[in-house]
């Protein structure tokens, strides 16, 4: 008897130490990151012949040593996690007005900025995976030349014939100019079969005039497959002639909207990559993001 190919899908980005409110002026330390968000939450939808990877970078510091241990107690593999002595984690606190969440962030300095700056480390992580999830912040955390190694990494992954799944998770704070933030993002998006950009955002940064324009301009730049989340709006998905906006789930009292497009990406992408189709995958998305925004902070723990 043969037994099932084990395919990984390798997420890539920051992982930060988490300070969520816990109500009453407490605050609960997690750790928390977009692509660290769905790369939690692709363990948990996709099923067991499928390994879930994360590229970063951390410390060798307790904190460092505590955030690898809970990857792994949440069953990521920590290989593709790479060590620097002397450097540490970064961290951000979600600010809640009602359930609409703005974050600070101490991350100027954290070892994650170093994710692609050994190009072995690199191409061994990128060689070894078949499916591979990043985002905008991962572009906007990385020097412009490790940015570049980066995409052209996942340019060659996409030729190749293997899902590249790019949500653009716009953060213009953390860019230091707007004309290199939309450079970049719109580079990866040539990279990427999968695009999953959030409207509110993308009519902030791009001037779209509509989820429609948006998902246009996407795949004008090269996506195969362009999903435009808005919030608990319907979502759209477009690809070739396809274009299909699918309804949210009601959530009547959201807590905390911290991690709902990154969850919806991570049901998104398990459900491609378990051969669902888009319309079904979206499906899945609304689903668990409707579960996350009942919860403070990015995780359901
Ligand atoms: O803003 C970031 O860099 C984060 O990763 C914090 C949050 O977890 C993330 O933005 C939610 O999408």
């Amino acid at each position: 008897m043969t037994g099932i190919p084990m395919r990984r899908v390798v997420s890539i980005g920051e992982c930060m130490i988490e300070l969520a409110s816990a109500g009453q002026g407490l605050y609960r330390k997690g750790f928390a990151g977009d692509t660290f968000n769905t790369a939690w939450y692709l363990r948990r939808q996709l099923g067991a012949d499928w390994r879930v990877a994360y590229l970063t970078a951390l410390g060798t510091d307790t904190t460092s040593e505590e955030m690898l241990g809970f990857f792994a107690d949440a069953g990521i593999e920590t290989d593709r996690v790479r060590r620097i002595d002397g450097a540490m984690p970064g961290l951000y606190m979600i600010h809640l007005d009602g359930a609409e969440r703005s974050f600070s962030y101490w991350r100027d300095t954290s070892a994650a900025k170093q994710l692609a700056a050994d190009p072995e480390h690199l191409d061994a992580a990128i060689g070894t995976g078949d499916a591979f999830y990043f985002s905008g912040i991962t572009l906007a955390i990385l020097p412009p030349a490790d940015r570049a190694a980066l995409l052209e990494r996942l340019g060659t992954a996409k030729a190749a014939g293997k899902t590249v799944a790019f949500d653009p998770n716009i953060r213009p704070r953390l860019w230091p100019d707007p004309a290199e933030m939309r450079r970049a993002i719109e580079a990866a998006a040539g990279v990427a079969t999968i695009c999953l950009p959030s409207f509110p955002d993308e009519e902030a940064a791009f001037g779209d005039g509509s989820p429609v324009g948006t998902a246009e301009r996407y795949l004008g730049l090269g996506a195969d497959e362009v999903v435009v989340k808005d919030g608990p709006a319907p979502a759209l998905v477009a690809y070739a002639d396809s274009r299909e906006t699918i309804a949210a789930e009601t959530v009547t009292q959201p807590l905390d909207t911290t991690g709902a497009g990154d969850s919806f990406s991570a049901a998104y992408l398990a459900a491609r990559l378990e051969g669902l189709s888009p319309v079904d995958a979206a499906r899945k998305g609304h689903v668990l993001a409707a579960q996350v925004v009942q919860h403070y902070g990015a995780l359901i723990r």
